[in-house]
């Protein structure tokens, strides 16, 4: 599992998240919430370990982030970037098979059994027909679903992912969460994703986490979090709250 204790962390002089303690169970599907400059990606930098804390702590599995060795690391913790920005161009096939490097051996090249992984995922992901293009050939959305098939070919117990639906269409966007969701059941995998669709968190997450101005507002199931006042608090605005028929979750009901 991971735990911050107390946790403050920022960038420079300007500490975006303060005296933040949560616990994130192995085996959960956490949905991480709020407004805009809230400190989600924030949250999300500070358990990878690329930004330090000034003050608390972050374990996972009781081990000090800061004190880990990054191969170790790379082995628990997938992380889905928003987008990635790259000098060099690579083709969809070369991307993902990066989600493989953590189990190389020194001077190890590529194992027939690595690009057996990758076509599966790419194909689970429908992406196999884009294997050989360049991601500055493709589009937005794809780009982000191959940074989804980067991350799961880590095969590891934990997956972040920050805002990795925002590009994607009403259908892909369904399909990705239905994946998380049988990955979630099947290989007990950790899920925590960063999203400012509350309807779609809130009927594949387990348990949501708002969070507000570096503070958790709140964190529990969906049908305790997704209330009127609750929403207004976060997000300043009146949602009205609906019980979706097909998840039995409530979502809202845009005006
Ligand atoms: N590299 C940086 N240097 C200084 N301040 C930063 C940096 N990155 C983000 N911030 C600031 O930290 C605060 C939190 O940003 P963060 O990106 O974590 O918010 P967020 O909740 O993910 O927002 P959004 O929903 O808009 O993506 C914001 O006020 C932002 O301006």
């Amino acid at each position: 599992m991971i735990v911050l204790k107390n946790v403050t962390c920022g960038y420079q002089d300007f500490p975006v998240l303060q005296d933040i303690s949560l616990q994130i169970e192995s085996g959960e599907f956490c949905a991480l919430l709020g407004p805009n400059g809230a400190g989600k990606s924030t949250l999300l930098y500070t358990i990878m370990g690329y930004l330090k804390p000034s003050e608390g702590s972050v374990t996972i599995f009781g081990k000090e982030i800061a004190s880990v060795k990054h191969s170790w690391l790379a082995k628990q913790l997938a992380f889905v970037p928003q987008e990635t920005r790259s000098e060099f161009d690579h083709t969809v096939q070369e991307t993902v098979l990066m989600g493989r490097y953590p189990y190389l051996g020194l001077l190890q090249s590529y194992s027939s059994e690595d690009f057996d992984t990758v076509d599966s995922v790419l194909e689970e992901l429908k992406l196999l027909e884009l294997k050989h293009r360049w991601l500055s050939e493709i589009s937005g959305g794809e780009k982000q679903r191959v940074l989804i098939a980067r991350a799961l070919v880590q095969q590891t117990p934990f997956i972040l992912l920050d805002e990795s639906l925002s590009q994607l269409d009403i259908n892909y966007q369904i399909e990705i969460m239905k994946l998380l969701k049988a990955i979630h059941s099947k290989e007990n995998k950790t899920v925590l994703i960063v999203s400012h669709n509350l309807n779609l968190a809130a009927n594949y997450a387990e348990r949501l986490i708002f969070l507000k101005e570096g503070k958790i507002l709140a964190a529990g199931k969906p049908e305790l979090l997704m209330q009127k006042e609750t929403l207004k608090e976060l997000f300043t605005i009146e949602l009205d709250i609906m019980q979706n028929p097909h998840s039995g979750r409530p979502n809202i009901i845009y005006p």
